[in-house]
């Protein structure tokens, strides 16, 4: 069976287990289950400490992982282990901070001690920096108050609202570290117990779940628009909405008019709306899509 490590508690669990219930797969009920079996589908689901996840992939013990990026890049696990797919949750800023006015450059931090709980992928950002002799320190949470309580001179963390920073009165500065959200990270391929003993069957296991999670990605981003358009209009219509691959055009009764059938962006909609009304389009009509297979 295809193993699947999902974050256990954490700013990632529940939008995690979201997804996966939306492609189809069964999820715990329970938040004290540690694994469930998805017989049906073939995957069994382990729930592990969102840090913890790219270790267990890192090494060949769990197939497929669902991590930040900022995470599995701290946790450094090589091993072949990598990001095969951007899953659009977990949005959040790496940075550097400090109380207001201290600190304007990343170089100014060089001699520093700056505290964080993603060690490994800041002392990694330092040294491609070339800002050198930064003591890190490694706290484990609540990192705005270590400059306030003197273990640190500035700390770098995960910014989302920047309201506890705010709170905290200090402000971001330098350049940002990373940009992370949710990812999908593979290992090499190679389990390394008794259990994989059919690669062929995981491999297969492996591209279903992706196509799925693409199928949820695309779903939640696009909707489905149609609408009426003259015929002179159509090519002038269709460069406004040319759809993911190509848009359905169909015959109407009045065969001076087709209907056009389009995915399109759904932050857009509006906006695309408003443009095919001004060029004549009419009945225009936005539908969203419950599940697509891309
Ligand atoms: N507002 C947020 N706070 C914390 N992490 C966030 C936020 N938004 C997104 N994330 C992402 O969630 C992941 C961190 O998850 P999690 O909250 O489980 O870690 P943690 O804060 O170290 O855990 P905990 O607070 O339970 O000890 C990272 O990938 C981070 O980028
Ligand atoms: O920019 P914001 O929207 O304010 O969110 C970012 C804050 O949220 C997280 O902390 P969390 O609540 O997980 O506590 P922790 O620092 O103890 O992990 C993170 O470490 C920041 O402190
Ligand atoms: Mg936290």
């Amino acid at each position: 069976m295809l193993r699947v490590a999902v974050p256990n508690k954490g700013a990632l669990s529940e939008a995690a287990m979201a997804m996966l219930s939306e492609a189809g797969y069964l999820q715990r009920r329970d938040r004290k289950e540690l694994v469930l079996v998805d017989e049906e589908n073939g995957v069994e689901f382990f729930y592990l400490r969102p840090k913890d996840v790219a270790i267990y992939v890192g090494r060949g013990i769990i197939d497929l992982g669902i991590t930040g990026r900022d995470l599995f890049l701290d946790a450094e696990v090589g091993g072949g282990a990598e990001e095969i797919l951007g899953l659009g949750f977990g949005r959040s800023t790496f940075r550097l901070a400090a109380p207001k006015g201290q600190f304007s450059s990343e170089q100014d931090l060089a001699g520093r001690r700056v505290a964080t709980s993603y060690d490994g992928l800041l002392t990694q950002w330092f040294a491609d920096h070339g800002v050198a002799d930064v003591e890190v320190v490694h706290l484990d949470g609540a990192v705005e108050s270590a400059v306030r309580l003197g273990v640190a001179d500035a700390i770098a963390d995960v910014v989302e609202t920047g309201n506890t920073l705010k709170a905290a009165g200090m402000e971001t500065f330098g350049s940002p570290i990373l940009q992370s959200e949710a990812v999908l990270i593979s290992g090499n391929g190679e389990r390394e117990d008794d259990d994989a003993h059919a690669p062929v069957a995981l491999q297969t296991q492996t591209q279903r779940l992706i196509r799925r999670l693409q199928g949820v990605l695309v779903a939640r981003q696009y909707v489905m628009m149609d609408y009426d358009i003259r015929r002179e209009h159509l090519e002038a219509a269709t460069r406004i909405t040319p759809g993911l691959e190509s848009p359905t055009i169909s015959p109407l009764a009045d065969e001076n008019w087709v209907a056009v059938r389009s995915m399109v962006p759904a932050k857009k909609t509006n906006q695309l709306m408003d443009e095919l009304y001004d060029l004549g389009a009419r009945a225009i009509l936005v539908t969203t899509i419950h599940a697509c297979r891309v």
